[in-house]
């Protein structure tokens, strides 16, 4: 029995596997609480973004804020990708991983100009511009350096992305991108500047978005903005149309990226602009459903209002339910035959709000396993040592063969670089 969102994650018998992988075996192994990941669903999940976009010019630069380990930043290099990055820190990984710098796209707000050197130095594809004044800083970096910074505008398009809140991107009242009336004046001062060198336009208007509609509207409001930009006689080498679908924790629909893409290109191509580069930046749905974060059960206490289900893991391992309060399939790694007891899974941080799932019907036992599942985006990514907790250790599945491409944090190596006054 196959489960929603990967198919890469089954029962056989008793056992949960990924892949060829048991993951009670795992745990036996590598101990918990464990992230593992599955290259295989990984590459599956990339595959219809590539079969989408094939016979163009294009790039899918996986945002690797979602998961930014090592191993899967190789994965994806190998398999071609770019990369979407939003710190210095990201930078350093993504070349650490064997990536090329100009496959890279750099993102967000607030980027620093140490930053912005270090990037220009190392020589990425473009920089995702968010705001007038970052231009203005940018132009200084990149004159500083006696280099040329490649450009692209974020357009804020106002446009509802039908998602939680805190991961709306695209509208007016959100931080991001540059207000879609001010945009073409922020062209004009990008070609008055120097060491600037305007290449395209990009656009990303949320997060785990399960529909078409958001995205047609937001490609229209960019290709009207393009049409006025070209008008005014500056041209646009390619169109990034962000990241942002959504995958399956539990019942969602969201559209095959393949499926969207098609919706989209009919679009670009029906409007004249099929002969640009087309740049996409999808997150989660490369790498949410190929992973999942195995604990061990360690207490079982029954209460007058709520029974608890106490594990190893906690909102520092994953705090996508204490932040969002999103719901994350919690399935037991080796099914028992007596029935289930409806708990509260909680972590051992002294958080009220530090649950992973509530009113979930378990059979197990203290020493048990238990599996979250969709847990490879925005979980180890967004881990963080609170209560001096270290962060879990992780492992890839390749070819079905687990791997460990993180170890374990251990409680001595959690105050590094702090000192004793003497
Ligand atoms: C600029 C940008 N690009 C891409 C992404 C990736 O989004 P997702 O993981 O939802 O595909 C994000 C995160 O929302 C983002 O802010
Ligand atoms: N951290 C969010 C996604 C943020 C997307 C980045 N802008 C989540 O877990 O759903």
């Amino acid at each position: 029995m196959s489960l929603p969102g990967s198919p890469f994650l089954a029962y056989r018998g008793k056992e949960l596997f990924l892949e060829d992988c048991s993951l009670d075996e795992l745990a036996q192994r590598f101990g918990t609480p464990l992230y593992v990941y599955s290259q295989a669903a990984m590459l599956a999940a990339l595959a219809p973004y590539q079969r989408g976009l094939a016979g163009r010019p294009h790039l899918v630069c996986y945002a690797m804020k979602a998961n930014s380990n090592l191993a899967v930043l190789q994965t994806f290099a190998r398999a071609g990708c770019g990369f979407d990055i939003v710190s210095g820190g990201e930078l350093e990984r993504v070349l650490a991983a064997g990536a090329d710098a100009d496959k890279v796209v750099f993102s967000g707000v607030g980027k620093t100009r140490a930053e912005m050197h270090r990037a220009l130095d190392a020589g990425v594809l473009c920089f995702n511009v968010e705001s007038e004044a970052e231009l203005e800083v940018l132009s200084q970096a990149a004159v500083d350096a006696r280099r040329t910074a490649r450009i692209s505008l974020r357009v804020n398009p106002d446009v509802d992305a039908q998602t939680h809140a805190y991961i709306s991107t695209g509208l007016k009242g959100n931080k991001f991108g540059i207000a879609h009336d001010q945009a073409l004046a922020a062209y004009r001062r990008a070609t008055e500047l120097p060491g600037l060198e305007v290449a395209g336009i990009d656009c990303h208007i949320g997060s785990q978005i399960t529909t078409s509609g958001p995205y047609l509207d937001a490609l229209d409001r960019v290709l009207d903005l393009v049409e006025s930009i070209e008008a005014a006689g500056i041209a646009l080498h390619h169109l990034d149309l962000g990241g942002g679908l959504g995958i399956v924790y539990t019942d969602e629909q969201p559209p095959a990226a393949d499926a969207l893409l098609a919706q989209l290109l009919q679009r670009i191509d029906a409007r004249g602009h099929g002969h640009r580069m087309l740049m996409v930046e999808p997150g989660r749905s490369l790498v949410g459903n190929a992973g999942v974060l195995v604990s061990e059960v360690l207490y079982l206490k029954p209460g007058e209002a709520k029974n608890f289900c106490i594990v190893d893991a906690a909102m520092n391992d994953l705090m996508r339910p204490a932040m969002y309060e999103a719901f994350m399939r919690i399935e037991a790694c080796r099914l028992r035959g007596h029935g289930a007891t409806v708990y509260d899974v909680v972590g051992p941080v002294c958080e009220s709000g530090d649950w992973l799932g509530r009113d979930r019907a378990l059979a197990v036992e203290p020493g048990d396993r238990v599996a979250v599942l969709s847990a490879g985006a925005y979980c180890m990514s967004m881990a963080s040592n609170y209560n001096t907790r270290g962060r879990a250790a992780e492992v890839m599945v390749v070819g079905g063969q687990a791997h460990l491409v993180r170890d374990r944090e251990q409680p001595s190596e959690l105050f590094r670089g702090e000192r004793l006054i003497d």
